[in-house]
């Protein structure tokens, strides 16, 4: 069996390099009108090529939002391939937000479509989703380790609905997104400089400090920006933790194109605001 560098050692080197934002890539049909294209698979085709022209070279993960491109079809599914092709090749890490989760059979297919290595959506890590039980996952977990790719489990989303099952209290007394956090713990033990197994943690759940933060991978942080969290919330919500967030702003930064100068500047302030507020937590 080949062996590749695990995901968690190529996303710290690439956050140390470049800082630790990831822009997603999120072609809403409303950004798609704001930008003055259509909302069709050429507009796709060319929101998504722009984002990738003006970010891959400079930012350390890219995270194209799969929904946007699958409500085209195949030939949004085409633009996907070559969205996540261009971006590896100019230097970014693709993070794949396509939060599959199903039973273990089903869930190593979802595997084979994104994390094996010569698959045409191969990406460097995978969101996915516990919710049919984290040992579900280990198909992905499986093939994810052994391709050198990583997958981000939804533990404690960002969105106000989650709580219902994410904080629901278990017979063993731990709620249920702390479980998911124990297990992931345990997927990264003894890995170095970081594991490849990360959790999905909302950036706008307010003080986190009672839930174990520490399981030795990447805390991927959807919600700054058009959620209404801020890059000076990360310290105050994952304390500790908060050297291994990779702060997302999809629309934050979309909102500025389509000129890609613009596009830019804005991850930039980003970048900066969450470099001062990492320094300063
Ligand atoms: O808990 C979660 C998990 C994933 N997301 C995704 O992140 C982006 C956020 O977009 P913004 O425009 O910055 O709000 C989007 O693709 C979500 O599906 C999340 O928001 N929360």
């Amino acid at each position: 069996m080949t062996s590749y560098e695990p995901f968690g050692a190529r996303l710290r080197h690439a956050m140390d390099e470049r800082g630790p934002l990831c822009v997603g890539i999120d072609p809403h049909a409303s950004l798609l009108a704001e930008w003055g294209l259509n909302d069709d698979v050429a507009g796709l085709e060319r929101f998504s090529r722009t984002v990738v022209e003006a970010m891959a070279d400079r930012v350390a993960v890219l995270k194209p939002q799969s929904a946007f491109f699958e409500r085209f079809g195949s030939r949004g599914l085409a633009v996907l391939e070559t969205c996540v092709q261009e971006a590896r090749a100019a230097g970014a890490l693709v993070v794949m937000d396509a939060k599959r989760g199903d039973i273990g059979s089903t869930m190593a297919a979802y595997a084979e479509a994104f994390l094996r290595k010569d698959a045409p959506l191969f990406s460097d890590a995978l969101t996915v989703s516990p919710y049919l039980g984290y040992g579900s996952l280990s198909p992905a977990v499986t093939l994810a380790r052994e391709s050198g790719a990583g997958l981000f489990v939804l533990a404690l989303t960002s969105n106000p609905e989650g709580g219902e099952v994410q904080h629901a209290v278990r017979a063993d007394g731990r709620n249920v997104g702390a479980t998911m956090l124990a297990h992931l713990a345990a997927e990264n033990a003894g890995e170095e400089p970081l594991g490849s197994f990360g959790a999905v943690v909302g950036a706008t759940l307010g003080d986190l400090s009672s839930y174990g933060l520490d399981i030795n991978g990447p805390l991927l942080a959807p919600g700054i920006g058009a959620q209404g969290a801020t890059p000076a919330d990360l310290p105050g919500v994952f304390g500790a933790a908060v050297r291994n967030v990779v702060p997302n702003v999809s629309r934050g930064v979309l909102r500025h194109g389509p000129d890609v100068g613009a596009l830019r500047a804005s991850a930039e302030r980003f970048a900066e605001e969450i470099r001062a507020a990492v320094a300063a937590g």
